[in-house]
């Protein structure tokens, strides 16, 4: 059912500091910031060929990574995200498997325009998964 490592995504408490220290510390190329008000977060995408890492940081009220950040302040890796080819399908394996699907179960819109769904991180050893359809 998983395919490629679609992202790696760290939280970060300051978007643009953390994405000038990727792209004139590391060296990387860094996207412009996206925001994403339906998913409470602005990101910014790493391009590292291979995979991509994507930096978090909170939009608006109830951010679902604002209680991740004030656990973890100077912030911290958040998600893995792995590719499907079919989501529902991949959905409705997990369900039947015992695995809790986040939110009310139905893909939303992610930041490559394609579907995506979270899986909680208490059923895959301490990892929240979020699952891409390409
Ligand atoms: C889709 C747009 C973009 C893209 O790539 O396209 C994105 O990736 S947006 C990413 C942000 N969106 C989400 O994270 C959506 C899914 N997340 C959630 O629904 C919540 O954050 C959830 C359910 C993972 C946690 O929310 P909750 O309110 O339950 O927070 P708690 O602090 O109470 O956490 C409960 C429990 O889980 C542990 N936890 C929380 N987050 C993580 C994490 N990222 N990785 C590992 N573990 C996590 C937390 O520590 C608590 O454990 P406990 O032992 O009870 O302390
Ligand atoms: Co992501």
């Amino acid at each position: 059912m998983l395919g490629k490592l679609n992202h790696v995504a760290i939280a970060v408490p300051d978007l643009a500091a953390a994405a000038a220290t990727y792209g004139d510390v590391l060296g990387a190329k860094v996207s412009e910031p996206q925001p994403l008000p339906d998913h409470g977060v602005t990101v910014v995408f790493i391009d590292l060929g291979n995979s991509k890492v994507e930096l978090l940081e909170p939009l608006g009220e109830d951010s679902p990574i604002a209680a991740f950040l004030e656990k973890n302040p100077a912030g911290g890796m958040h998600h893995v995200c792995y590719e499907v080819a079919d989501i529902l399908a991949a959905r409705d394996r997990l369900v039947a498997a015992g695995a809790r699907v986040l939110g009310d179960g139905q893909p939303k819109t992610g930041a490559h325009g394609k579907p995506v769904l979270f899986l909680h991180p208490k059923d895959f050893f301490g990892t929240l998964i979020e699952l891409e359809q390409v």
